[in-house]
């Protein structure tokens, strides 16, 4: 990636401000009463996180309990993995086969980022149908690629991964019993989850006004578990006002976000907040983005426990094997109409795709 290719030039009103507006505001959460447990603390840390949840969508948390060294090791791992040349990162690409790899033309809402990635699923294999043609009856195999080197990159990846998987589920039972529903509510919907790990590497950007890193965009799943590095760039749509608004990065913190599927399930309580990243010409940049996601069987809709005449479900029920078979099918490409988004689904703005 050197000069600007016009395919990576935002609109105007997409572009990076100059002037960056940090996070204050941003809730960092301790979560070392989840380790200690005293009932008391927990009812103080669940109304925090529901709390951060209605007013953010976002939130970093120290005292994860995710170790220090998890998160080293695959750190390092990915710097070595993107160091090396094209034509080596391009044997594990990803493609219409194999959906999870490496890729460096990933589009967001039709402009091309400024990234490239590694995506791994955290269990494998996934059977899927071959196709997203609706009514696809022949089935096929997801597998994760893992390249040759670095050395230990596969055992750094699985690693982390497992870490991540349990601070995730954590907080799944926090949000839960913020919901005020049991903290075991969501559990059965991650037994055979889809979950993904990205390593993003954003490189130096000649033109960090024009271009982004990732642009604006919700994430699909339940929720989304990221670990910046010192750099910064991500920027949040401030709830309040539509500005965007820095995360700063906090040492060892893990970024922590609402998706899509939380939306739903919340029937809107907590939504899913658009964010993106600013890259820069000085300085690289690397986040690992653990993606929580539900079983491919899944059903998403509306919490019947948290629906009632006054509070109708918002949403139609929609398959969550349709929805990611869709994203995962077609994020690598220029697609000619908008992806699928969950606001498709919704009752009041269905604008033709069915839930089925
Ligand atoms: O790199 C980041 O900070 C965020 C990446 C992101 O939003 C994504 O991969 O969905
Ligand atoms: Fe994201």
């Amino acid at each position: 990636m050197g000069e600007v290719d016009p395919a990576f030039i935002q609109d105007l009103e997409h572009r990076p401000k100059l002037s960056i507006i940090e996070a204050e505001g941003i809730p960092l959460i301790d979560l070392s009463p989840l380790y200690a447990p005293d009932p008391k603390a927990i009812e103080g840390l669940v109304r925090e996180i529901g709390n951060a949840c209605k007013d953010w969508g976002f939130f970093q948390v120290i005292n994860h309990g995710v170790p220090l060294d998890k998160r080293e090791k695959i750190e390092i791992a990915a710097r070595k993995f993107f160091a090396q040349p094209l034509e080596e990162k391009m044997k594990i690409r990803r493609d219409e086969k194999n959906v999870v790899g490496y890729n460096d033309t990933d589009h967001t809402k039709n402009v091309r980022d400024w990234k490239e990635v590694y995506d791994f699923l955290v269990e494998e294999p996934i059977l899927v149908p071959a196709s997203n043609k609706p009514g696809e009856k022949e089935e096929t195999q997801w597998f994760n690629q893992w390249p040759e080197s670095p050395p230990q990159f596969r055992e750094a990846c699985e690693e982390y991964a497992r870490e991540v998987e349990k601070l995730a589920l954590k907080l799944m039972g926090l949000i839960a019993l913020s919901l005020g529903l049991p903290e075991d509510r969501f559990k059965s919907y991650f037994k055979d989850q889809t979950s993904v790990t990205r390593l993003n590497h954003y490189p130096l950007c000649p033109s960090p006004q024009l271009a982004l890193g990732i642009g604006r965009h919700k994430d699909s799943g339940a929720l989304t578990v990221l670990a910046q590095d010192e750099v910064g760039g991500l920027e949040v749509k401030r709830k309040t006002d539509g500005e965007w608004i820095r995360v700063k990065p906090t040492p060892n913190a893990y970024i922590i976000n609402v998706a899509d599927t939380i939306q739903v399930w919340s029937n809107d309580k907590y939504d899913s907040v658009e964010h993106r990243v600013v890259v820069n010409s000085e300085k690289e940049r690397f986040s690992v983005a653990f993606f929580l996601n539900p079983a491919l069987y899944t059903q998403v809709k509306p919490l019947e426990e948290l629906t009632n005449k006054q509070n109708p479900a918002k949403y139609m029920p929609y398959s969550w094997e349709r929805f990611i078979t869709h994203r995962l099918l077609s994020n690598f490409k220029k697609l000619k109409a908008e992806n699928i988004q969950i606001y498709h689904f919704s009752v009041l703005d269905n604008n033709g795709i069915s839930a089925s």
